[in-house]
């Protein structure tokens, strides 16, 4: 099982390595990344391979990373707008999720990798219900998935144990799975909906499991707020008390991150935590700005995500890349404010870091995860510089084919690995039926 791409222009996102390569090839043996350097002396003419990709008119890159979304949620797309996030939960989201079945959840999250195959993104953190069923959809669709059970226990101890055990087993049934692309982490949801003690527990329980965990953390000022009023400090130092952001063994996922203090910061860059930042989400439900400059500068890392597709209302990170740097300009007043080339690190070395170690880089030994985006297009011309063309002007739908793992999701705009129309038909049976069930009874 071998793959050649050549002539591409490759951006390898590799910064001791190749840099960009300006007509390159890149080859995969079996699922891995083998060689990758220069073609302008038609080095890549003397090597054989069992599919060939002419490249040409396409930028070749590492994968896109969604570090935070609920991928089920692409059923409630549309479903609650313009709505703040208390109300937006309580009123609308949590009443309709009462509702979900596991088959609501297999092809939501099935429409949800088809979006991601389609706009570029190979890799994601997920937190929802029914996981099993993201599983197996993730399984079918051949992306990358980092699935963690949401659990809340609202400080109930008995709740609690069971959410533990729920997101105990899908770490046993699918840690490592469909060739060790599914991988698990545990999800205590946020500080605000699960007690410090039940938090503190499912940490020991990820470092006994060897698994990370991924927690909403700081998305508005009413979490602050409220954290401070009940316990005198904000969430952040809440649950360093229980040692929660400790990363010695495991990683740690803090999505949001909106209302951080300059001393939350350092302490997050000292401890080494991953933070997704969810630019649009923020933006719908007026959270506010994250001070994504402030962290990259004191050395936190920063990658993207959507959140789910009830505040978003989609999952495509081309979107979610220009609005994270023009997000910042406008927060600080600085033009210069998170520039294209970082938010493009962001987007693939930075999420690569926290879901797979060997994604996020296109370098020889690395997994062989990339997707090729069309230059041939109006969008596209001229490129000056290609990160300023990926972060502001390039569509999700400029991304023409996918390969992950080494193998082929989507060629030349075909999914090769479901069915578009019966997938998208069998979604939209499952969200007009759940808002049916969702209505309030008479
Ligand atoms: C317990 S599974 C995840 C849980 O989170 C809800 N959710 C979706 N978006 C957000 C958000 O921006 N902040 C907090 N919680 C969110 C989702 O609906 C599930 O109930
Ligand atoms: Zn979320």
């Amino acid at each position: 099982m071998s793959i050649l791409i050549k002539n591409a222009y490759i951006v390898t996102m590799d910064k001791d390595g190749a840099g960009e390569i300006e007509n390159g090839f890149l080859l995969i043996e079996n699922n891995l990344i083998s060689k990758i350097g220069d073609n302008s002396n038609n080095a890549a003419d003397s090597i054989s391979a069992g599919t060939v990709i002419d490249a040409k008119g396409a930028i070749l890159m590492p994968g896109l990373s969604n570090t935070h979304t609920h991928l089920g949620m692409t059923l409630l797309r549309g479903y609650a707008d313009d709505m703040a996030l208390q109300a937006w939960l309580e009123t609308k989201i949590w009443p309709a999720e009462a509702n979900l079945t596991a088959e609501d959840v297999y092809y939501g999250s099935l429409l949800g990798c088809l979006e991601m195959i389609r706009s570029g993104t190979t890799a994601f953190c997920d937190m929802y219900f029914f996981m099993d069923e993201t599983a197996k959809a993730v399984e079918k669709a051949g992306i990358r998935g980092c699935l963690s059970y949401g659990m809340i226990e609202f400080g109930d101890e008995e709740k609690g144990n069971k959410e533990l055990a729920t997101n105990e087993k899908l770490v046993r049934d699918w840690q490592g799975k469909a060739n060790g692309r599914i991988t698990t982490m545990y999800g205590p949801h946020a500080p605000n909906t699960c007690c410090q003690s039940f938090i503190g527990r499912s940490k020991e329980a990820a470092e006994r499991d060897g698994v990370g965990v991924h927690i909403h953390v700081l998305e508005t000022e009413a979490e602050l707020n409220q954290m401070k009023e009940n316990h005198g400090m904000c969430s952040v130092h809440h649950l360093d008390a229980v040692d929660f952001w400790n990363t010695e063994k495991i990683p740690v996922l803090a999505a949001h991150c909106v209302w951080m203090s300059d001393g939350d910061i350092k302490l997050f860059a000292k401890k080494g935590v991953t933070v997704s930042h969810n630019p649009i989400s923020n933006m719908k439900l007026a959270s506010g700005i994250a001070p994504i400059q402030k962290m990259l500068d004191a050395g936190v890392s920063v990658s993207l995500g959507t959140d789910g597709c009830a505040s978003n209302n989609n999952l495509n990170l081309f979107e979610e890349m220009k609005t994270a740097a023009l997000l910042q300009k406008v927060g600080t007043m600085s033009p210069t404010a998170l520039p294209a080339k970082a938010v493009v690190e962001m987007a693939t070395v930075n999420g690569g870091r926290v879901i797979d170690k060997q994604t996020g880089v296109l370098k020889a030994g690395n997994k062989a995860d990339m997707i090729l985006v069309d230059i041939q297009k109006a969008n596209a011309t001229p490129v000056f510089d290609v990160y300023s063309h990926l972060v502001y002007a390039a569509a999700g739908s400029d991304v023409k084919t996918m390969i992950v793992d080494g193998k082929i999701l989507m060629e030349n705009y075909k999914v090769l690995v479901m069915d578009e129309e019966e997938v998208m038909k069998k979604a939209k049976e499952c969200a007009f039926s759940l808002a049916e069930r969702a209505k309030p009874k008479k």
